[in-house]
This record gives C-alpha cells, sequence and structure tokens, in this order.
C-alpha cells in the first residue's frame, strides 16, 4: 500500500508539521509499503533536503510562486493520487490542507476524518482519535482504508529532517495547473516571524482575559523571562491590542506543543484548548476550580493568578541571586 503525506513550505522553509506527516504515515505503514511525500512550491530544493524520511518524493515545482494556492495544490494532488491509488492520504490541518482534504475524499468518495489526534492500524482498517466540537470532545472511529486523514498539528512527533536521495525525487511542473487555475495569487502578506514563532517554543507562560489589562501583562512577561518562556495569550488578550496577533494561542493562533505551558487566567475555551491542549506539561492557574482549563492541566492552582506570578517571580529571583 502507498501513504501519501502531504507537506507543505514557504520563504525557504517547510512547515515542520510536514515532518509529522510523514512521522504518522511512517507509524502506520507496514513491511511492503511506501511513504510517498507530495509537496507543491517553489523550494523543491528545500524539500529535496528534509523530506528524506518518505521512501519517495514527488515535487510539483513552481519557478514563479513561493506559495501555492489550494485550487492549484489540489489539482495537483488529485493527479498524484489518481496515479498512485494511495491506500491513504494524509493531510495536515493548516488552511491549505482544510480546502485539499475535502477536494479530494468527494472526487475520490473515500471517507475523510479530521482534527485526527491519534491512529492505529489493524491491516486494512484504522481506529482513529478524532476531535469534534472544537476539542470538546474526542471521538473514537474506526474506518476501513482507504481514507483521507486531517491531521492536527502536534498530533505526532516530526520525522528526523534528513535529505532524500535525488534518484527517489519525481518532478512535476506546476505551472500549467497554475495558469489555467481560476484562483490567482495576487500577494502573500506574511506575518512577522523575526519577532516570535510560538510553534518551536519549549517554554510559554499564556495569559488569559484574567491578567485584568495591558499593564499588568509586563509582571507575566518578566515571570516568562526568568523561566526562559515566551509570553502567549489567549484571544481576547490578542483582540485588545495588550499582544501581537503571532502570540496568539488557538483555533485561530498558533498550535503549540511546548514541553511546558504555564496558563494564567485562562478559561479553557475549546478554542483556546485546540492550540495548547497537546503541551508535554500544562500548569493551569485560575480562581474558578470549575474552569475547564483544569480538565487538560496536568498541576492546577486555584489561586489568585496575581499572587501566584508575584510569588514565583520571589522565588526564582532569590534562587538566582538577582
Ligand atoms: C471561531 C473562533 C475562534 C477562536 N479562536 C480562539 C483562539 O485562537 N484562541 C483563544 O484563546 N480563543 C479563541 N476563541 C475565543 C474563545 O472562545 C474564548 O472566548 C477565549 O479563549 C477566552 O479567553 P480567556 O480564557 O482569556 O477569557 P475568559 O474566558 O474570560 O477567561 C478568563 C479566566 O480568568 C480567570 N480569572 C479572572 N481573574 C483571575 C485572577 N485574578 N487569577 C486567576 N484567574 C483569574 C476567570 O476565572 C476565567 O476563567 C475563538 C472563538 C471562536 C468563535
Amino acid at each position: 500500500m502507498k501513504l501519501i503525506a502531504c507537506t507543505e513550505g514557504h520563504s525557504g522553509k517547510i512547515e515542520a508539521f510536514s515532518l509529522e506527516m510523514i512521522a504518522a504515515a511512517r507509524s502506520l505503514a507496514q513491511a511492503d509499503d511506501e511513504v510517498v511525500a507530495f509537496f507543491a512550491g517553489r523550494d523543491a530544493e528545500g524539500a529535496s533536503a528534509c523530506l528524506g524520511a518518505a521512501d519517495r518524493l514527488i515535487v510539483a515545482c513552481s519557478t514563479r510562486l513561493d506559495v501555492i494556492p489550494a485550487e492549484a495544490y489540489t489539482l495537483l494532488l488529485r493527479d498524484v493520487v489518481t496515479a498512485e491509488s494511495p491506500g491513504l492520504v494524509l493531510v495536515p490541518y493548516s488552511a491549505n490542507g482544510l480546502d485539499v482534504a475535502a477536494d479530494i475524499a468527494a472526487r475520490t468518495g473515500w471517507p475523510l476524518i479530521s482534527y485526527v489526534n491519534e491512529i492505529k492500524r489493524h491491516g486494512e482498517s484504522l481506529t482513529i482519535v478524532a476531535q469534534m466540537y472544537g476539542g470538546k470532545i474526542l471521538a473514537e472511529c474506526e474506518v476501513r482504508l482507504p481514507a483521507v486523514l486531517m491531521i492536527n498539528p502536534g498530533a505526532f512527533a516530526a520525522a528526523v529532517p534528513d535529505p532524500i536521495a535525488a534518484v527517489n525525487v519525481q518532478t512535476i511542473d506546476a505551472e500549467p495547473v497554475l495558469t489555467s487555475g481560476k484562483v490567482k495569487m495576487v500577494a502573500i502578506d506574511m506575518p512577522d516571524y523575526a519577532d516570535v514563532d510560538l510553534t518551536a517554543a519549549d517554554r510559554i507562560v499564556c495569559v488569559g482575559r484574567g491578567i485584568g489589562d495591558e499593564a499588568s501583562i509586563d509582571l507575566a512577561r518578566n515571570l516568562a523571562t526568568m523561566l526562559g518562556a515566551e509570553i502567549a495569550g489567549s484571544r481576547p488578550v490578542v483582540d485588545n491590542g495588550w499582544l501581537p496577533k503571532l502570540r496568539q494561542v488557538g483555533k485561530s493562533g498558533q498550535k503549540v506543543k511546548p514541553k511546558l505551558y504555564l496558563a494564567l487566567g485562562v478559561s479553557g475555551a475549546p478554542e483556546h484548548l485546540e492550540g495548547m491542549s497537546q503541551a508535554e506539561l500544562i500548569i493551569a492557574v485560575n480562581t474558578d476550580p470549575k474552569a475547564p482549563i483544569f480538565n487538560v492541566a496536568h498541576y492546577g492552582a486555584t489561586c489568585d493568578l496575581f499572587d501566584l506570578v508575584a510569588n514565583l517571580s520571589d522565588r526564582l529571583r532569590a534562587g538566582s541571586g538577582r
């Protein structure tokens, strides 16, 4: 059986979730199976340099466009699916993946399971744990292959970035599809990742509306600095303009998987949990013992966040002699 892992990248960087798609496919592949990575974009060299955990790489290459519109990505992938007849297509839950997965499932008539967190294979069928209602419910379902899965970033540990042998790379010209497509890329307005890439952070201190006002964020920021952590916020904090958009965690923000996630005054709405529930260690501080954040937290403190931040900061300062 062939397993197709869809990958993405732009601006000279392959998206971290691309390696997760390959790792997911690898974990399901049996001895005679082949993991085929699919990449569409200008950075064919970048893809070849790091997607070597796949057995084979198909690159739909554009000479002009750094980011391939979802419509063209889908048309190119449709051809690959027809040619390869895979048993499984793994698509990342990304802006692109949302369009791609639905189209491939509709065209092939194969089942589509979205928001996938876990997969186990039993021969020709899979048992899957997937999120529903923004992560409020985890559904376990069984599906027979072939199928299309849309996988949550962070659900699988990334494969090691390795180069792939040139003999295992097949290049397709993406230009004819790009010129005939109905959707044209006019401009790309990229966020300024020079500030921060939360998805790569090992430690995050996240402030929610419980922080009260913009000035108080400095207390949490100082604590974050002492912990060697990045500061992040829930959506209301970002909507209020207290932190930049790139520091928002959740459904409409960043999906993070740090080693430590300290949530201060965050209620734990499903849309927030969607971005952080895969963190290795979650510590929540909230005055409300019934706050849903405690359902995912490994440790919790039902106290005023300002008391905890002041005490913890004092101890860290004393410990470091500052
Ligand atoms: C389509 C859509 C997308 C969304 N995307 C996102 C997203 O990406 N990220 C996101 O975060 N939200 C998102 N939301 C919003 C989400 O539904 C919640 O409204 C939001 O997460 C709530 O943020 P919060 O926990 O900071 O605030 P609140 O829900 O108001 O919680 C504040 C918490 O602070 C506690 N608190 C108050 N004072 C203190 C104190 N002194 N000490 C300790 N605890 C205190 C309270 O008990 C409360 O639990 C989205 C919503 C929709 C509809």
